[in-house]
């Protein structure tokens, strides 16, 4: 069997034993990986039947456990869903390498036909957080629960509420903000 290094990383991720027996989540990526494969052999009749049985295990996987990903999308390695349920992504969203996601997570379009999300690196959504149209959610960002994301989201953020607002940067930027208030108290 082909080696598939972006789905060996999602295993990892779910890091415990028998993960099929205790995660609806990986079936779903299982297949998402697998479509992508089929989708990169040689056309023919092998790889026409292959998708047939694409089609009808992601049809069976998004029915039974509400996880939508489409094979179209672009999701580098290392995917964490947490739960399932509702959780639909457009078909031609990017999605860096080590995300999370959990259930009822929406990322699509604005509008019908209208542009989708990117999201980098390492990048956590809460649950039933709703990121959508052109934004760009910038590496290790972190999304709260119930979050409606309309606009960029910086590297190393969390943004909250909807429509969702930055609430803190990385370490540095949280450290920055820390100081300049200490210094305000000083002043007054
Ligand atoms: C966004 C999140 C990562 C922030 O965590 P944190 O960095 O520890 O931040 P805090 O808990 O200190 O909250 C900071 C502020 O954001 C607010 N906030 C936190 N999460 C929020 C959310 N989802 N929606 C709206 N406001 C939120 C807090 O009330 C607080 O506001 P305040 O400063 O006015 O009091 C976290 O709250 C979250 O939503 N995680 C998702 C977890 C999840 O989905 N769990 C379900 C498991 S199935
Ligand atoms: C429902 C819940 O709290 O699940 C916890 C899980 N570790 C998560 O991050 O989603």
């Amino acid at each position: 069997m082909t080696r598939d290094p972006d789905w060996e990383a999602d295993l990892r991720r779910y890091d415990m034993r028998r993960p099929f027996l205790k995660e609806q989540s990986i079936w779903a990526i299982w297949v998402y990986r697998w479509g992508r494969r089929i989708e990169a052999r040689p056309a023919g009749l092998s790889r026409k039947i292959a998708n047939l049985f694409y089609w009808l295990a992601f049809r069976l996987v998004e029915t039974v456990f509400g996880i939508s990903l489409p094979r179209t999308a672009r999701i580098g390695p290392g995917l964490r869903i947490w739960h399932f349920g509702n959780i639909f992504l457009h078909g031609d969203v990017v999605i860096g390498a080590g995300c999370t996601l959990r259930q009822g997570v929406t990322i699509g379009n604005r509008r019908e036909g209208g542009p989708v999300p990117v999201l980098g690196d390492n990048v956590e959504l809460g649950a039933y957080a709703q990121v959508l149209g052109a934004v760009h959610l910038g590496d290790g960002c972190k999304v709260g629960a119930m979050s409606v994301v309309l606009d960029d989201v910086p590297p190393g953020a969390t943004a909250v509420g909807a429509p969702a607002r930055v609430i803190a940067r990385t370490s540095a930027g949280s450290l920055a903000s820390a100081s300049s208030e200490l210094l305000q108290k000083d002043m007054t």
